[in-house]
């Protein structure tokens, strides 16, 4: 591989902003690749792909680059020549790459390999918490799994098209995609391509969703003609789904507290064709109180420290900290305990969170039942996805019924 000056140089800049500005990696890449029309598809995958892979590795190439933050242009490079040594790729004559330690770098490598929290580069609270919760065995391999590159895995919108159909559409568009086995409505794509350009993603037939993502939906068990209220929807991915599932008939109220996020849910929805949606910005509690007892099935898929899906999301190791974390523990208990109270007697709840920690999961819906809210509720069956066993994303869902 032979490496363009314009676009290491990009690179360099995205992660000093993402680095050193604290800025979020996919807004810092999104607006990078808007910087030179000419760049080809190529160009945009080397930026958008050495940023990550340099995001994702930072703690690792910043240990053997011996740099600290915040980190200087010159650090930068440093950690860059690392990714290229790492990687086997020759390093470019410029002046910012004079005398790399070729032979130390890979020698560092080694050496840091043996210890678990440089070689899956995670900072060491993170680290200390993953084996506390999940013992020894299990953290290392999901650790392990949490740094490799995330496929890219479509939804087939059922309200338009199905996956047979789609996967032709999209051939017919140049992208070839396969089935995944015991997943109904998805498709996984052969290579990484900018699939929001296709005519397909345009008219609607299909969402970008991870595959553990596709089974909250399902968890829930809803039929056409349901009230079902998802009330952490953000921009609508599960809503979407949701409202395939129901094939538009019956209602789906999607409620959030960023009004931003139901305008984009508003967008997609309408480009997907589900008309059965409804959005309303939780702006004070009454929104919620004039919604109690009314609905036969509540989604919570809840706020939470998103480790499930490091990644697609390796930025993450770096913005959470544990006093993040406490108060979103806090805030999922507050939204089960006040939520819940939507879901109608005899009507099902769907708790979910993109969190491998039993401390977000198992253990909040424990906490919960004992509530007072929760005295009403059976837990009916709890499924633990995590990526180092499904190859996806690392996912939590548990279903309970109100008696
Ligand atoms: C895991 S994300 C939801 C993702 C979304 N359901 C999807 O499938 O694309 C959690 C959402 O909860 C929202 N949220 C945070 N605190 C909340 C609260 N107290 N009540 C309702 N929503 C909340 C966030 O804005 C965020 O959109």
């Amino acid at each position: 591989m032979r490496l363009h000056r314009n676009l290491v140089f990009a690179t360099i800049d995205a992660l000093a902003e993402i680095f050193n500005e604290g800025n979020y990696a996919d807004k810092v890449i999104e607006k990078t690749l808007k910087r030179d029309k000419r760049w080809g598809s190529r160009d945009r995958s080397f930026i958008a792909e050495t940023t990550y892979d340099i995001v994702r590795w930072k703690r690792l190439y910043a240990e053997i680059a011996e740099v600290k933050e915040p980190y200087k242009r010159e650090d930068l490079f440093r950690m860059f020549a690392v990714w290229c040594v790492l990687r086997g790729i020759t390093i470019p004559d410029w002046p910012q790459f004079e005398k790399t330690p070729e032979r130390r770098i890979k020698g560092r490598f080694d050496e840091l390999s043996r210890i678990r929290k440089f070689r899956e580069s995670v900072p060491d609270w993170m680290d200390k918490l993953g084996e506390e919760e999940l013992g020894e065995k299990v953290w290392t391999k999901e650790l392990h799994a949490l740094n490799e590159q995330a496929p890219v895995v479509i939804r087939a919108n059922k309200l338009k098209t199905n996956p047979k159909e789609l996967a032709q559409v999209l051939s017919e568009e140049g992208i070839e995609t396969s089935n995944l086995r015991n997943y109904p409505e998805a498709l996984v794509l052969k290579e990484r391509a900018n699939i929001f350009k296709t005519k397909a993603f345009q008219n609607g037939l299909f969402e970008v969703q991870d595959a553990s993502s596709q089974r909250v939906a399902e968890f829930l068990d809803v039929k056409p003609g349901m009230r079902v209220v998802d009330t952490c929807a953000g921009a609508g991915g599960k809503t979407l789904h949701l409202a395939a599932l129901m094939e538009n008939k019956g209602q789906i109220i999607a409620l959030d507290i960023y009004g931003n996020k139901l305008k984009e849910l508003k967008r997609r929805a309408k480009r997907a064709g589900a008309h059965n949606v409804e959005t309303r910005s939780i702006d004070s509690t009454k929104v919620i109180k004039k919604l109690y007892n009314s609905a036969d099935r509540v989604l919570i898929d809840a706020p939470c420290s998103g480790l499930g899906v490091l990644s697609r999301n390796p930025d993450a190791k770096w913005k959470l900290d544990p006093e993040f974390l406490d108060r979103i523990r806090k805030t999922q208990l507050e939204i089960l305990e006040q939520y819940s109270r939507i879901v109608k007697e005899g009507g099902k709840l769907v708790y979910a969170t993109c969190s491998i920690l039993p401390s977000e999961n198992q253990k909040q819906v424990q906490k919960f039942l004992k509530t007072e809210a929760g005295k009403p509720f059976r837990l009916m069956k709890e499924k633990v996805i995590l990526s180092s066993e499904s190859g996806y994303d690392g996912f939590y869902m548990a279903l309970l019924e109100k008696e």
